[in-house]
């Protein structure tokens, strides 16, 4: 018998950002695991022209939930889900959800959070810090809860190479920016932002680095636990390999590569990918919640949730693998031939995007207007270029994460939690997952049926040849522009047919001469 899998049943947990990749994992595995559990709240707010319970539902009825709803089949019953908005005070949470919430409330998982590299620091302000902070005011007057979690991410403290499981203090209190933004106008913080943010690369880290110091500050009469996932991807085991469900991290490059879009990418080979699957995350967050719960730790202890000191796969041998499984499962109209390049250089990169991303997205586009269709091309390869720019910090360096707490959790779980809460990346076959990241990325996020795989794989046949054609008709344009100009190209372009041609005349000398 599961002892973390028991410790969920008749517990009320709270979920925020359920609804986002991490939460909905981890929703299923509880359901899954512990069918017996008394309630799941989340707190959802209405998106995309849909209510929350049309959201909730629309979850419910995913792939990813098919199992849950065999083993657990009243599970839309234990689901309640609660309208709220963490940019507004107090969530806009009513007055009747909200006692229900702090008179309930068990164990609080907190995910939600905004993941953009580029949001406006107010906004990221109040997702990442002051709801962080808001959520810990309503956990204090929760008497019956046991644990809070707090997500967090490995690259809070990306500034740093080698990172402990402790917290780093931000230069400028959390309180002191939670008071500026609120009268600080839009022109100013943008001013003061690249200041406040100093060696790391974006708002996002900053931010994610300001709430882990708010939970800091605010633990004091909590049982908390933090957890840094680093890169998150596609699912390793549960419910199936390969689930995927958004373009964050690798599974958007994933795309843009296998279509071909993007060929080359400013990326350290040997450099650490420091992936890790979200059921694994899911895993540690669950046994972490147990742990806090039920052995109390006197102080806030913070677990990496990374894979890169225990079982490392660098950017090289990733890119090989994404590429091979591209020959096996090609994704369906591709623009162009997968490709990987890596480079190092800048100037390199530059002329690869000259050359292998802009000319061909203007070529189509000037293809497109003579067949008159509005061009697009230029546009797209733009904005997947801007995207690929703020990803390339973390292509470009390794990090060393020590994961003391992450292993002695290991070693506290029963031999039965070591397998049904599996959070050893030493068990990882990278080869095995990334093949089942790219076929995931292929069936659930662009939604492509494996029939269409001898189509694609002609389609690819065609790109190639068209490729080829145009390699040789450039080369000839090219030659014949040069000899029509320079005396030296024409001197060296006869002497080339004159030997070609005393070479042929030999050899069919000397064989008729044999004959
Ligand atoms: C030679 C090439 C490679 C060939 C071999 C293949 C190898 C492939 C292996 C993997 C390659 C390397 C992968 C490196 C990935 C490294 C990621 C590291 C991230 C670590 C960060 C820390 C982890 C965290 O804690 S948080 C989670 C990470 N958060 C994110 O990833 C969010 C990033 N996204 C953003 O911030 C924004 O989306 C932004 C700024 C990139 C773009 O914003 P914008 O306002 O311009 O537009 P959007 O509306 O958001 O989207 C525009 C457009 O782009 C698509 N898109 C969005 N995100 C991605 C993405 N990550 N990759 C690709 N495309 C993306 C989006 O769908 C839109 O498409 P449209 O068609 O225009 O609608
Ligand atoms: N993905 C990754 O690579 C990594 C993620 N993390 C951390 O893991 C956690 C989960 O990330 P992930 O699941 O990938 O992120 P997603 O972007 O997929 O999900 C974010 C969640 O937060 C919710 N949310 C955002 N704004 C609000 C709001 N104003 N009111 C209510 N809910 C809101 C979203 O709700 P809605 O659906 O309504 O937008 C969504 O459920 C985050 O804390 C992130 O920092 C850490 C390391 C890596």
């Amino acid at each position: 018998m599961s002892m973390i899998a028991a410790f969920y049943s008749g517990k009320s947990i709270l979920i925020t950002g359920a609804t986002g990749f991490m939460g909905k994992v981890l929703m299923e595995k509880l359901f899954r695991t512990s069918p017996d559990l008394k309630v799941i709240y989340i707190l959802v707010r209405p998106k995309a022209g849909q209510t929350t319970q049309q959201r909730v539902f629309q979850i419910l009825n995913s792939k990813l939930f098919e199992k849950v709803k065999e083993i657990c089949p009243n599970v839309h019953e234990k689901i309640r889900a609660i309208y709220a908005d963490l940019n507004q005070n107090d969530f806009a949470i009513s007055k009747e959800d909200m006692q229900e919430l702090l008179s309930c409330t068990n164990i609080v998982f907190h995910c939600a959070a905004t993941v953009r590299f580029d949001d406006h620091l107010r906004h990221a302000v109040q997702l990442n810090v002051t709801a962080t902070q808001q959520l810990l005011l309503m956990a204090s007057q929760m008497p019956k809860l046991e644990a809070f979690i707090h997500i967090s991410t490995a690259f809070s403290n990306c500034n740093l190479t080698h990172i402990d499981e402790v917290i780093y203090p931000c230069s400028v209190e959390p309180k002191k920016i939670i008071d500026s933004m609120e009268w600080l106008d839009d022109a100013i913080i943008d001013e003061i932002t690249p200041k406040l943010i100093g060696d790391r690369p974006n708002i996002y880290t900053y931010t994610k680095a300001l709430g882990e110091m708010v939970v800091q500050q605010e633990s004091e009469n909590l049982n908390i636990a933090i957890i840094r996932p680093s890169i998150v991807g596609a699912t390793w085991q549960e419910p199936f390999p390969g689930w995927v469900d958004n373009l964050n991290g690798p599974s958007g490059l994933i795309i843009a590569a296998g279509k071909g879009f993007l060929r080359s990418i400013r990326a350290t080979p040997m450099a650490v990918a420091d992936l890790i699957p979200v059921d694994t995350v899911v895993n540690l967050t669950l046994a972490v919640g147990w742990y806090t719960a039920v052995h109390r730790p006197k102080s806030t202890l913070i677990y990496h949730c990374t894979s890169g000191n225990l079982n490392p796969c660098n950017w090289r041998e990733m890119g090989f693998q994404v590429l091979a499984t591209f020959e096996k499962v090609p994704f369906e109209r591709a623009f162009r031939r997968p490709n990987a390049d890596f480079t190092t250089n800048t100037i390199t990169s530059q002329y690869w995007n000259a050359v292998s991303h802009r000319a061909p997205a203007i070529i189509y586009d000037f293809y497109l207007r003579l067949t008159g269709r509005k061009p697009r091309m230029t546009k797209v390869m733009n904005r997947l270029l801007k995207t690929v720019s703020m990803l390339e910090y973390f292509v470009n360096r390794s990090w060393e994460w020590s994961t003391y707490n992450t292993e002695m959790l290991m070693s506290e779980l029963s031999p039965e939690d070591q397998r049904v809460f599996n959070f050893d990346v030493r068990q990882l076959n990278w080869l095995e997952y990334i093949e089942n990241y790219v076929l995931g990325v292929k069936k659930y996020l662009l939604k492509e049926d494996m029939a269409g795989i001898p189509e694609a794989k002609q389609h690819l046949k065609r790109l190639r040849n068209i490729h080829y054609l145009f390699n040789t008709a450039l080369l000839l344009i090219a030659w014949r522009l040069l000899i029509a100009r320079s005396q030296m190209a024409r001197n060296v372009w006869f002497f080339i047919v004159s030997f070609c041609y005393k070479f042929l005349s030999y050899f069919r000398a000397s064989s008729t001469l044999k004959v």
